[in-house]
């Protein structure tokens, strides 16, 4: 089954304040996007990346994209007003391939210049992708295996699938005056992440409903979909606060210096 991955990496990043957008802050030597990018284009199946960038940065996206080494067609469009506009945007990029700007396909032994044009048509040979992964680049070390977990269980037959972890807070719904209207039962709890996967065909039905969203699963919920939710990943954390940005940068550290450490054996 053909896979495709969309990033969404067109949000301001207001609560990190950087002063530039999110997937453009670097940490451990690339941007969070590069990061991302470089985890989704080994994804099994991969022939179509859609980025999207916010529309002020499109350029700045487009250079970035085109020097990371792709071995598939990567779009890059402009985002929308919300997360949900601008995963609208890339699946009409990987469907129609409207992108505003495609890559070309490289393989390792490509010295040549990626900003010179070719001969060759990139999206000859494209089909439309049957499994759709939608990933924040806000989540840039999200480990491989859980893209690969995801994409699994839709080729088992999932129309919806999300990673998620069980939730270590006591979580309260509460009414407009902050007063608490109920307490769920912690162990039916799951902090969702992405990637989230899809039947690119239910995706796309469910983007066209006009309803927006925090994640991409709650449209297809609300269409009463059954959405199944697998093992996530701590790695998959969302940079969203400053205090997002030093543990990112702790993650890397930690990966240089500790390779071989096993959260299992702290006592
Ligand atoms: N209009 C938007 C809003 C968000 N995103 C993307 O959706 C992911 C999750 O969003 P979030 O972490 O909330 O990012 P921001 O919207 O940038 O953050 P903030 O709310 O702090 O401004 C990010 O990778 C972000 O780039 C997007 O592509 N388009
Ligand atoms: C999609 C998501 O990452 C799942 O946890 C989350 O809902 C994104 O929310 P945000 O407010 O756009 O950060």
């Amino acid at each position: 089954m053909s896979v495709a991955v969309i990033i969404v990496a067109a949000g301001s990043g207001s609560r990190l304040g950087a002063g530039l957008p999110k997937a453009l802050v670097e940490v451990g030597g690339g941007t969070l996007l590069e990061h991302s990018l470089r985890t989704a284009l080994q994804v099994t199946g991969l022939e179509q990346v859609a980025v999207v960038a916010p529309t002020s940065h499109l350029e700045t996206v487009t250079e970035l994209v085109h020097g990371v080494r792709a071995g598939c067609v990567v779009h890059v469009v402009a985002g929308g007003a919300d997360r949900t506009a601008s995963v609208a945007a890339g699946l009409a990029a990987l469907v129609d391939g409207l992108g505003d700007d495609t890559t070309e396909p490289r393989d390792d032994s490509d010295t040549s210049d990626p900003s010179e044009s070719t001969d060759a048509d990139p999206q000859a040979d494209l089909v439309e992708p049957q499994v759709v992964l939608v990933h924040d680049a806000a989540r840039c070390f999200t480990p491989l295996e859980v893209y690969e977990r995801v994409a699994d269980a839709v080729r088992e037959g999932w129309v919806a699938v999300v990673p998620g972890l069980p939730v270590v807070d006591t979580v309260k719904v509460v009414d407009e005056r902050g007063v608490v209207h109920s307490t769920p039962p912690r162990a039916r709890l799951r902090a969702v992440q992405t990637p989230q996967g899809f039947v690119r065909s239910e995706l796309e039905a469910a983007h066209a409903s006009g309803i927006s969203a925090t994640d991409d699963a709650a449209l297809l919920e609300q269409l009463g979909h059954q959405v199944l939710v697998v093992e996530g990943d701590p790695s998959a954390f969302k940079v969203t606060t400053p205090a997002d940005l030093v543990r990112a940068q702790r993650h890397t550290a930690s990966l240089s210096t500790t390779p071989d450490l096993d959260p299992e054996a702290i006592a």
